[in-house]
């Protein structure tokens, strides 16, 4: 489980994130909903470790990664894995080679169980027999499904992705999120998604969290944000364009 506890994170003297409380069970699909420049991001960085917040705590099964020692950091970063916006690939390396990247790293598996395993990432992310391929060669959405396969070779326990539609166009990103939903079925690993994609956080979500400058607003089954009274909440979920009537209503 994640825990997420009155985490604060200011950037000179912008508070970016206020106070923010989440909990995420074990085998969940968590979506993160938000505008531009909530602080999602900022978020799901703090939850594998690449930024500290400010002050809070964030625990994973029990245990306090904000105040763990690099070493230890890393040993938990095995248990996770992240699918990046724009997949992150290493351009000089083939596919093989960028999948197979953490097992080196963190595993003495032999060539032919490195072989293996990478096979059936790809048999998982539906792209079979593309090992030589380099990443120049892969369109848009081959990438992001490559990107999967690196972020599932260590069968890690938690996945995070930011953005994993972003850049797509509407029928790669349904395929996207159903192998996301594929890929809970089948590994029931815990998953945090942020997103703005709505149709792929409806396809994916098992509970939906509403970043708003900063803190929650809503967190809860997708029909609790559907139904949501709250304009703010109320906006995003119907797309509407921005108004300023809305932002003072909302505070009220
Ligand atoms: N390292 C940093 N230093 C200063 N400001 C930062 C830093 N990282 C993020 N920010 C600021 O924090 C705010 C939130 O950024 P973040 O990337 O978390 O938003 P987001 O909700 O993920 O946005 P998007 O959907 O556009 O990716 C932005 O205003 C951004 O400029």
């Amino acid at each position: 489980m994640i825990d997420i506890i009155n985490v604060e994170q200011t950037f000179g003297d912008r508070r970016i994130l206020k106070n923010v409380n989440l909990q995420i069970n074990k085998g969940e699909t968590m979506v993160i909903l938000g505008a531009s420049g909530s602080g999602k991001s900022t978020l799901l960085k703090m939850m594998i470790g690449l930024l500290k917040p400010t002050s809070g705590k964030i625990l994973i099964d029990g245990r306090d990664i904000t105040r763990m020692p690099e070493t230890e950091l890393n040993e938990q970063r095995k248990h996770m894995g992240m699918v990046f916006q724009y997949s992150a690939l290493f351009d000089s390396m083939n596919v093989k080679e960028n999948i197979a990247f953490g097992l080196r790293m963190h595993t003495k598996l032999s060539e032919p169980e490195i072989d293996q395993a990478v096979k059936e990432k790809l048999h998982l992310v539906g792209l079979d027999g593309t090992e030589e391929l380099m990443p120049s060669n892969l369109s848009g959405g081959m990438k992001k499904r490559i990107g999967l396969a690196r972020a599932i070779v260590l069968e890690p326990e938690i996945i995070l992705y930011d953005e994993p539609t972003a850049g797509l166009d509407p029928i790669r990103s349904t395929d996207i999120s159903l192998l996301i939903k594929n890929m809970q079925e089948k590994l029931h690993v815990t998953s945090v998604v942020v997103t703005h994609d709505l149709k792929s956080a409806e396809l994916i979500a098992d509970r939906m969290a509403f970043l708003y400058e900063g803190s929650f607003l809503e967190i809860g089954k997708p029909s609790a944000l559907y139904q949501s009274k709250d304009p703010r909440i109320k906006q995003f979920m119907n797309g509407l364009p921005s108004s300023p009537d809305i932002e003072k209503e909302g505070d009220e």
